[in-house]
């Protein structure tokens, strides 16, 4: 038998064992309020101490989904020693964001909040509280103002270039192109050129060196953010680990301080490079976040941030910002290769909104309503990630005339509530249909949010709503416009377009499965793509 599947069967029945000791009384006394038997919401039955652990395979939120109908909008689960609830509908959503936000706008400290974001030192992990809400301003009133993310268009449109133009020189010599690649890369260079001032992909790039460090290290850092880690559930099992997650996390914690050490050293070392020089402080607009996170004052009299804190908020960026954009462009690009209908069709808006003698700009990105219904439509199906990062409730409270006791966690499965037949009627939530966002005509700008009625929820709402949401929308329309604009896309040889495999992997973000490969047909006039 696999010596890891032994190690995990030991660990779990060890841990079992030694719960029966110390969790049931907790449990007993945990079932009641002020001595009433609490109204939880309905569920599916429970193992004794496990609870519903066991039930969650590879695709937890398919899981959830079907747990969610089977037993109602709000269902709760009890995952080993911890209360949770899920949902899957608009009404219980709003309730739990806007309604009762105040309630519910904390965060779990799970193990990997605690070793990849400092401590829950950051803002996208923090529990709900006076740092968090200073970590939080500093990013609203500092670093994602309307004014700081124009200061960058220069740079995102050099970023655009460049994916058009590797694009162009892949399909000059007869390539399939690996879109999970170029959109990576595209999203990486922007995030990074904005956060840190370099770029770690193409010409200009830091070197290769650091460059493979900096993946590296993202790329565990993504996966351990994902994991859906036992020991979460089952404090005992942290005794075991049999899977040594726990050190992983160490090592990689580790790696990256070092990586943010050496990123605040060359700022430090630049800034007083240019002091010495006597020259005058940096205009704002060459300053990128950690020359911002630099400039600023600290607490209590300090001058400076502490570096603990600048390190966890870009640390937060990089995570928050690189993956969600690239993800949804992967799946965009995928469904529209699908379908080939729908793709002439933000062709011809293309060609009539902007022409085929220019290439497309930011200020073209809010007349594009059809791509942008595409862009809602890629939400609703394949939203960054399956849920919203989980939420937590601080105290006990009543939702839909359930009990929800304090410190549930709050699984709001925005995959399942775009595929929710009783939202989206019709019977086919599994087609991917952007006319069902249209306006009527003269109805506006279509927004990429999830308005009033709650039916798609890309950036979450309330206290918790992703900062960065408007930057998001503009490198998913970016890279989505200049892609179509520029190239005919059909899949790689020797596929059809239906058969174009539209699997998830579970993770903090859910990408394809596979990567998506598809063919590009330059379709515009030839100096387009040199400039
Ligand atoms: C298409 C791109 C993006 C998508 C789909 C996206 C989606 C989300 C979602 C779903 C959340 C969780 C909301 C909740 O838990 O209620 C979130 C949080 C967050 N996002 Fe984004 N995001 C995107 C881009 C960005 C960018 C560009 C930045 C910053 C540069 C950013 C920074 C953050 C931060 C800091 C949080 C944590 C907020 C908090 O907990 O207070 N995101 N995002």
């Amino acid at each position: 038998m696999d010596p890891q599947f032994l190690s995990i069967a030991a660990a779990l029945f060890l841990t079992i064992l030694s719960s029966i000791l110390f969790v049931i009384p907790i449990i007993i006394k945990k079932g009641k309020v002020d001595g009433r038997k609490l109204h939880l919401p309905p569920g599916p039955p429970r193992w004794p101490l496990v609870g519903n652990l066991l039930q969650l395979g590879p695709l937890p939120h398919r899981d959830l989904a079907a747990f969610c109908s089977r037993y109602g909008p709000l269902v709760y689960l009890r995952l080993g020693t911890v209360d949770a609830v899920t949902t899957d509908d608009p009404d219980v959503i709003r309730e739990i964001l806007l309604r009762q936000d105040d309630a519910f706008a904390s965060r779990p400290r799970t193990l990997a909040a605690v070793h990849l974001a400092y401590g829950c030192g950051d803002v996208a992990l923090a529990p709900v509280g006076p740092r968090w809400k200073r970590m939080r301003r500093i990013c609203m009133e500092h670093l994602l103002t309307t004014r700081r993310i124009d200061s960058f268009a220069h740079h995102r449109a050099q970023e655009a270039r460049h994916l058009v133009r590797s694009v162009w020189a892949r399909s000059a010599a007869g390539e399939t192109v690996n879109l999970r690649d170029v959109l990576g890369a595209f999203s990486m260079n922007n995030v990074t050129r904005m956060l840190l001032g370099k770029q770690y992909f193409g010409a200009g790039s830091a070197g290769p060196g650091e460059a493979m460090e900096f993946m590296g290290i993202t790329h565990e850092l993504f996966s351990l953010l994902g994991l859906i880690y036992p020991g979460d559930y089952l404090p005992l099992w942290r005794w075991f680990d049999p899977q040594g997650c726990e050190k992983k996390m160490r090592l990689v914690e580790k790696r990256v301080d070092e990586f943010h050490t050496m990123i605040i050293d060359e700022h430090r070392k630049k800034k007083k490079k240019k002091n010495n020089n006597n020259k005058k402080e940096y205009h704002s607009e060459e300053m990128d976040f950690v020359d911002v996170l630099l400039s600023l004052p600290g607490e209590d009299g300090k001058e400076d941030l502490e570096d603990v804190e600048i390190k966890a908020l870009i640390q937060d960026m990089i995570a928050a910002a690189s993956d969600t954009s690239s993800v949804t462009n992967e799946w965009a690009m995928a469904e529209v290769i699908k379908h080939p209908r729908v793709q002439r069709k933000i062709q011809e808006e293309l060609d009539s909104v902007v022409g085929r003698d220019r290439a497309v700009d930011e200020s073209d990105l809010g007349h594009l309503n059809y791509l942008r219904c595409v862009v809602r439509e890629t939400f609703r199906m394949h939203p960054a990630g399956p849920f919203l990062i989980p939420h937590e409730s601080t105290r006990a409270t009543r939702v839909m005339g359930y009990d929800v006791p304090a410190k549930t966690r709050v699984f709001i499965n925005t995959h399942a509530l775009g595929r929710n037949p009783r939202v989206w009627d019709g019977g086919d939530v599994d087609e991917f249909r952007p006319e069902r966002h249209l306006l009527p005509e003269g109805g506006g700008r279509v927004e990429i949010g999830h308005g009033a009625d709650f039916r798609i929820l890309p950036f979450g709402a309330g206290k918790r709503k992703c900062p960065g949401a408007p930057l998001g929308v503009v490198f998913v329309l970016t890279a989505l416009a200049r892609l179509f604009h520029c190239f005919e896309w059909t899949p790689a040889a020797g596929l059809t377009p239906e058969a174009i495999d539209t699997t998830e992997v579970y993770g903090m973000t859910m990408p394809m499965a596979n990567p998506l490969l598809a063919v590009p047909k330059p379709r515009l006039p030839r100096d387009i793509y040199s400039t």
